[in-house]
């Protein structure tokens, strides 16, 4: 793994007809580092994900992504060095798709297994993140009938499947419920803390799903960084009072953090 930045923006902005979606970005994410990304709906957060995926150039400002400039390079060559979840990407996974295929599949970066020849590391590989983020009992049944919490966690192992070099999580627990959710966070707390973990972003609504073992925070609100550094130093009650644009008392215990309305 280099020893540059994975992720570089400078001056960022993404401007679309009369909006500016994302305005005067800088952000920098190292390869030991586990970023959060929070704001309210609309702030940019899907937007800068895009980003950084190599999903999307910026309109202004600089992009370099894993010692690569946006612009500058083939991404089609970057991509399979990212691995991403959303629930765009989630919409193309077809229900009829055996859950073991989604996995296994993503090594040759395509949706939907078709003749492809896997090697016995593909397969052991697969078998493994499927046994890491428990959905083995699972393999054989269509994406379909899994649950949400479990469609959750076949989209990650399919993000590591490759092996990427960065990981990005565009709101991994939307649509769980409680048992879901706590079961999502502390797997990705054990991801946060593996040495050799892929460097991680995280995007969500809600400081509750941060995972103990995040490192860094990035604030967002109608396309602008807020705050953005330490978690210890950025997710203060006045920095998320005035990203959510309400009062909030913030709390940490035994490494998770909760909010609520001010009283
Ligand atoms: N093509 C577009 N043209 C104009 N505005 C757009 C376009 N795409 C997105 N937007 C707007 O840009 C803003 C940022 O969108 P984005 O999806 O990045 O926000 P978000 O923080 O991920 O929101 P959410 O939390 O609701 O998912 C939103 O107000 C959205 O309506």
């Amino acid at each position: 793994m280099s020893s540059e930045p994975v992720v570089e923006m400078h001056g960022v902005d993404v401007v679309r007809g009369q909006a500016y979606l994302l305005r005067g970005v800088d952000w920098t994410v190292e390869a030991d580092q586990r970023w959060v990304v929070l704001g309210p709906n609309g702030a940019g957060k899907t937007t800068l994900l895009q980003l950084a995926a190599a999903h999307l150039h910026p309109t202004r400002g600089t992009v370099r992504l894993l010692g690569e400039t946006l612009g500058a390079v083939d991404v089609f060559e970057l991509r399979p060095r990212i691995g991403l979840t959303s629930a765009a990407l989630a919409q193309r996974i077809s229900s009829s798709e055996r859950t073991g295929d989604v996995v296994l599949s993503a090594g040759y970066a395509v949706l939907g297994r078709w003749r492809e020849r896997y090697d016995v590391h593909d397969l052991t590989r697969a078998a493994m993140l499927m046994q890491q983020w428990g959905v083995s009992p699972m393999a054989h049944r269509p994406f379909g009938t899994l649950s949400e919490g479990e469609r959750k966690r076949v989209q990650i192992a399919r993000a590591l499947m490759p092996d990427p070099e960065l990981l990005l999580l565009d709101e991994p627990g939307a649509g769980l419920d409680l048992g879901g959710r706590e079961d999502l966070v502390s797997r990705l707390a054990d991801l946060a803390r593996y040495l050799y973990a892929p460097a991680q972003v995280l995007v969500t609504h809600h400081v509750e799903e941060i995972p103990p073992g995040y490192t860094h925070a990035l604030l967002l609100r109608a396309g602008e960084v807020v705050a953005g550094g330490p978690v210890e130093q950025v997710l203060t009650q006045q920095s998320l009072s005035d990203t959510f644009g309400l009062a909030l008392q913030v709390q940490r215990a035994d490494g998770r953090w909760t909010a609520r309305r001010a009283a």
